[in-house]
């Protein structure tokens, strides 16, 4: 087992930083989720983890050591890739038992331990096979079980996931959820995809051009961004963001005025002049809820007749577009909920839900 603490790393290909000064501690047995978009450092982090590359500057400890210097094969890692990586030629239990037949693991070991993966990630009927008679999912579950296998301390996974359909991803996604929870290993995934990073995550790095935009967990990067970026990131649909003016008493909000003294977190010291300060409001589409079903509290506020411009029905869920501010803003409802385009609507609005962020530095307010 190990904890795992990046100490000012930066990696530069050429003139060029990608990683651009990063600190980031991970406890023994914690599954971290590196998640952002195309770019923006992800991959590049967990393969200077794995010593696949060497940072330009700042130093990585994992357990008691300092690995710097230390070769990828060295470090006790393993490793999931996106594109599986198996020998072709080799069978199923060939490339499961590779390295431990490569570090003299003896046979009876070897048995004992093919038997107990093969088990649970289902390959007992695949050991035969080669790579190319299997399917995309039983590929990746071969991977997977290439890894865990070798009993290493540290699990690294680069979008491991990636390659399959959404019902596979959605599958083998709970699959290495369940693993993590059997073997409590020190894991570190590299994804994209924020809803891998909410459900598998005991605590999501946000990344943003090669800086640390958040890290905490699930529940905190989705209820308590700490910037527009992160905001919008994570959860889907997007959080929307909303011109509003900040006064003293109030927050004005196209032609509504929400009561400052009930919005969540607004400990701006600075005094508001009579123009109001400019501020980016924050509302998640999951927040506004239809008033004939939900009752207004102190605590709420409602945006009454809101003419809806566009419904998108998604089974359960439908999304309802519509103008506020200037700008178009989604809502997500449940099939309650039933309206007509064009129609207009009452949507109420829990004020502790309501985020504010400084106008210029995209920061919380
Ligand atoms: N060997 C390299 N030489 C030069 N530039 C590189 C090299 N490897 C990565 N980069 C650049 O570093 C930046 C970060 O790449 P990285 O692969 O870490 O991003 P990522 O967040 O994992 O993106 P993706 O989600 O697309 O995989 C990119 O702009 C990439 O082009």
């Amino acid at each position: 087992m190990a904890a795992i603490e990046l100490k000012n790393i930066v990696k530069s290909f050429g003139d060029t930083a990608v990683v651009k000064g990063i600190d980031l501690n991970i406890e023994d047995g914690e599954f971290v989720v590196l998640v952002g978009p195309s770019g923006c450092g992800k991959s590049t982090t967990l393969r200077m983890i794995a010593g696949l590359e060497q940072a330009t500057s700042g130093d990585i400890v994992i357990g008691d050591r300092v690995v710097n210097d230390i070769e990828p094969q060295h470090r006790n890692i393993a490793m999931v890739f996106q594109n599986y990586a198996l020998y072709p030629h080799k069978s199923v239990k060939e490339n499961i038992i590779f390295a431990l037949r490569r570090q003299k693991v003896d046979n009876q070991d070897i048995e004992r331990r093919l038997t107990e993966v093969s088990e649970m990630l289902q390959l007992e009927a695949l050991l035969d096979r080669k790579p190319a008679d299997l399917s995309g999912g039983q590929r990746q579950r071969v991977a997977m079980g290439r890894a865990i296998i070798r009993e290493a301390d540290l699990f690294l996974f680069d979008e491991p996931l990636s390659n399959l359909d959404s019902k596979l991803r959605s599958h083998m996604r709970t699959e290495i959820g369940k693993i993590h929870n059997k073997f409590g290993r020190t894991s570190v995934y590299v994804t994209h995809d924020q809803v891998e990073a909410m459900t598998l995550a005991d605590k999501v790095v946000v990344l943003h051009d090669g800086y640390i935009a958040q890290a905490g967990t699930p529940m905190e990067v989705y209820l308590n961004p700490a910037n527009v970026f992160v905001a919008q990131f994570i959860g889907s649909p997007s959080m929307n963001i909303i011109e509003g003016r900040l006064f003293n008493d109030y927050l004005q909000v196209g032609n509504y005025r929400l009561p400052r003294q009930q919005l969540s977190n607004v400990a701006l010291q600075t005094t508001i002049n009579e123009q109001g300060l400019p501020v980016k409001v924050g509302i998640r589409p999951d927040f506004f809820n239809d008033s004939r079903l939900f009752p207004e509290t102190d605590n709420t506020f409602n945006f009454n007749q809101l003419q809806i411009d566009l419904i998108e029905p998604m089974g359960f869920d439908k999304e309802i577009l519509f103008n506020l501010a200037g700008g178009s803003v989604k809502a997500r409802l449940d099939l309650r909920s039933e309206f007509k385009r064009g129609e207009r609507v009452d949507l109420i609005v829990d004020l502790s839900r309501v985020l504010l962020f400084d106008n210029e530095t995209d920061l919380r307010l």
